[in-house]
């Protein structure tokens, strides 16, 4: 299929001014052409992003005036991106030229006022779980705490007072040098919070990952930072409803779903599991994908009937922000680099919440008792037949 920018560029290009705000109202909760949504940033933010070739996005979701508490407004920052040196140069030069790009990257959103902010799933490196080659890739694994790629973002933090979540491979030196894809979780004030773990391992395609890395064993942790409570469900977590409940369960306020998949496999979920997530939990969640295509030396096959190729197809970007109402934000591209900038006023999180009732109505206690008698090996289906 050929590429193209983005569904919202065809809407837009086709469909009548007066019938668009209909179907944008029906595809995104907003009137998205409303000016009101819409931030402005300093003229510095957006000269310093057109040099870079830097799409920058935003968007605004108001919540209801309290009289007993402030707003909690926060701008919650996404960056989707591309790799920068091709597969087969040296480790270090990868990995290096990825830090410099994000790196100025982080400088944009820092100029646009984010507060707290993440990346793709393993950014600093390319995809290449889909050779299924242990080497060179495995070398990308580095320290959660204090590799390369966190010091860097550790000092980025400090200086823009800013969290910054780092999805990347971790090396875990304690436990006999074991890989893990993990999210590095680095407060504003340049200090290691903590870090999460990839739940959920994919076997699809060329997702040929559970090669490299086991499921965590971290749970569901949600971080207590100064914008806001945060977690990070990576990746193909985003296909297991629970998954996301338990981060809303455990009183997160935004989920980051750092994420890399490709438009052969998974686009047509793509709109609706963040979202989807967003509202049953009423919390702000965080779609983040990779984009653009990388091609790797030596081709390969992942036994699904393809024959041997070299590369996983295209990364498609269009990264976007859910709000506890459902409503979205305009997606990023599906083809280029770009900063998704949203200002979310958090306590819209429990509005949602005292509006729908979900928290109230969840079931836990029932769900509980199911999935025990579910997990045990006499289990039996609850299946009732005619007599
Ligand atoms: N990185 C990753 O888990 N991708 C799996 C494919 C998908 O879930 O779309």
């Amino acid at each position: 299929m050929a590429q193209f920018n983005s569904i919202e560029e065809i809407l837009e290009k086709y469909i009548p001014k007066e019938e668009l705000q209909k179907v944008h109202r029906g595809l995104y909760g907003f009137d998205i052409q409303d000016p009101s949504h819409y931030l402005k940033f300093d003229p510095k933010a957006k000269d310093l992003a057109d040099k870079l070739k830097l799409e920058v996005k935003s968007f605004r979701f108001p919540a209801l005036a309290e009289e007993l508490r402030k707003p909690r407004i926060v701008r919650i920052g996404a960056i989707q991106n591309s790799i920068v040196e091709p597969t087969d140069a040296p480790i270090r030069a990868q990995r290096d030229s990825l830090i410099k790009k994000i790196s100025s990257y982080i400088a944009v959103a820092a100029e646009c006022g984010v507060n707290v902010l993440c990346m793709q799933e393993t950014w600093n490196m390319p995809f290449a779980f889909c050779t299924r080659e242990k080497h060179p890739w495995t070398q990308f694994a580095e320290s959660a705490e204090d590799g390369p790629t966190t010091q860097a973002m550790r000092q980025l933090a400090g200086r823009y007072n800013m969290v910054i979540v780092s999805p990347i491979l971790e090396r875990d030196e304690s436990h006999g040098d074991t890989v893990w894809n993990t999210a590095v979780v680095i407060s504003n004030t340049g200090k290691v919070i903590g870090k999460t773990r990839k739940n959920h391992i994919p076997r699809v395609g060329d997702f040929n990952e559970s090669t490299y890395y086991m499921e965590s064993e971290l749970g569901h942790p949600v971080f207590d930072t100064q914008f806001g409570r945060i977690a990070v469900n990576i990746c193909y977590g985003r296909h297991h409803p629970q998954n996301w409940l338990m981060y809303g369960v455990n009183g997160a306020e935004i989920v980051f779903n750092p994420s890399a998949t490709v438009d052969s496999l998974s686009e047509a979920f793509w709109p609706i599991e963040a979202r989807n997530a967003a509202i049953a939990n009423n919390y702000f969640s965080v779609a983040i994908n990779r984009v653009g295509t990388e091609n790797f030396a030596h081709e390969f096959t992942s036994g699904d009937g393809r024959s041997a190729h070299h590369d996983f197809g295209h990364f498609y970007g269009s990264s976007y922000v859910t709000a506890p109402n459902g409503a979205r934000s305009p997606g990023l591209s599906r083809v280029s680099d770009g900063l998704l900038v949203v200002e979310a006023d958090l306590n819209l999180c429990r509005q949602v919440k005292d509006q729908w009732g979900f928290r109230m109505t969840q079931r836990l206690d029932l769900y509980a008792e199911s999935l025990a008698k579910a997990v045990k090996p006499d289990f039996q289906p609850q299946i009732i037949a005619e007599k």
